[in-house]
């Protein structure tokens, strides 16, 4: 197993244990995000379009940010990688720095769960992480920019996450291709979600995010005999159990679902981005 995937060799990108060590690895990631944002209450008047002002722009102040945010990531290359996608794709400009060659790892595919995973994080996930807030009492008391900036850290780890399953389900196509074309063939969907699932991997994940959760929100240094814990170790277990693996497994279903079918233009865009801005860079030399 390696420490960490090689995104440029296929042979890495698409070993299952190296791709479930990849996940494991996310796990720490999207915990110590978890704990730095529950620092902060909820804060809904960050997630409500309009809510607060903001000039030029009228959605959500955390859409806001993530639009930002995602443009300056998208110029230093964030989104060639193809294992990172944007909550808002057609607001990103394209790449600063000359194009990564990454080789084709995964079939040309339209499957974006940002938006769902954004919806789920703002009703559900944060809802049931963040301390009871009495009541919402003002930027100066709230942290609205501090909330926003650990919500984009969350989010965008999620977001590794689910779609990471893409790996997962080319991994799985290619070690059993057959079956799956049969599936993918019938258009058989439960058929797919049960060969993609496996309950006993998936009870190790929420043990050892239990596990990880309770070790990584206490102190080392608290010696009392009921530590402090930060973060609630229960809401991340649920934040896994319904809707993490959940969305993984979407995204292996939707993956695989494309998976024979040839590529559609938007679906080329995504895999191609390279070749689009080496063109873009050869045209503005000539221009
Ligand atoms: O490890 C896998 O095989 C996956 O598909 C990933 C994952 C997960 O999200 O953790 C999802 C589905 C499986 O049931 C087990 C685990």
């Amino acid at each position: 197993m390696e420490d960490t995937i090689d995104l440029t060799d296929p042979r890495s990108a698409l070993d299952l244990s190296n791709i479930r060590y990849q996940l494991i690895r996310l796990e720490d990631t999207i915990i110590f995000h978890l704990i730095e944002r529950v620092q902060f209450p909820l804060n809904p008047t960050v997630y409500i379009a309009g809510a607060i002002t903001i000039p030029n722009f009228c959605g959500s102040f955390l859409d806001y940010f993530l639009t930002q945010q995602e443009r300056i990531h998208a110029l230093v290359r964030r989104y060639q990688a193809p294992d990172e996608y944007a909550f808002f794709p057609e607001l990103i400009p394209s790449p600063i720095l000359a194009p990564l060659k990454y080789p084709q790892l995964l079939h040309p595919n339209t499957v974006n769960f940002n938006d769902e995973l954004k919806a789920a994080y703002i009703k559900h996930i944060l809802p049931a992480a963040c301390k009871p807030q009495v009541a919402d009492r003002g930027e100066q008391y709230e942290n609205y920019g501090s909330t926003a900036v650990n919500d984009v850290a969350c989010l965008q780890a999620l977001s590794r996450r689910i779609h990471f399953g893409k790996f997962v389900a080319e991994a799985k196509f290619l070690a059993e291709t057959e079956k799956f074309t049969d599936l993918i063939q019938r258009r058989d969907i439960k058929g797919i979600m049960r060969e993609i699932t496996n309950e006993a991997v998936e009870k190790q994940v929420l043990r050892r995010l239990e596990l990880k959760a309770r070790t990584y929100g206490t102190d080392p240094g608290d010696n009392s005999k009921d530590p402090k814990i930060k973060i609630n170790v229960s809401a991340v277990v649920a934040m896994y159990r319904d809707y993490v693996i959940p969305m993984t497994k979407e995204v292996e279903v939707e993956y695989l679902l494309q998976r024979l079918t040839s590529p559609t233009p938007e679906a080329v865009t995504k895999n191609s981005h390279w070749f689009l801005s080496a063109l873009e860079t050869v045209l503005s030399f000539i221009s």
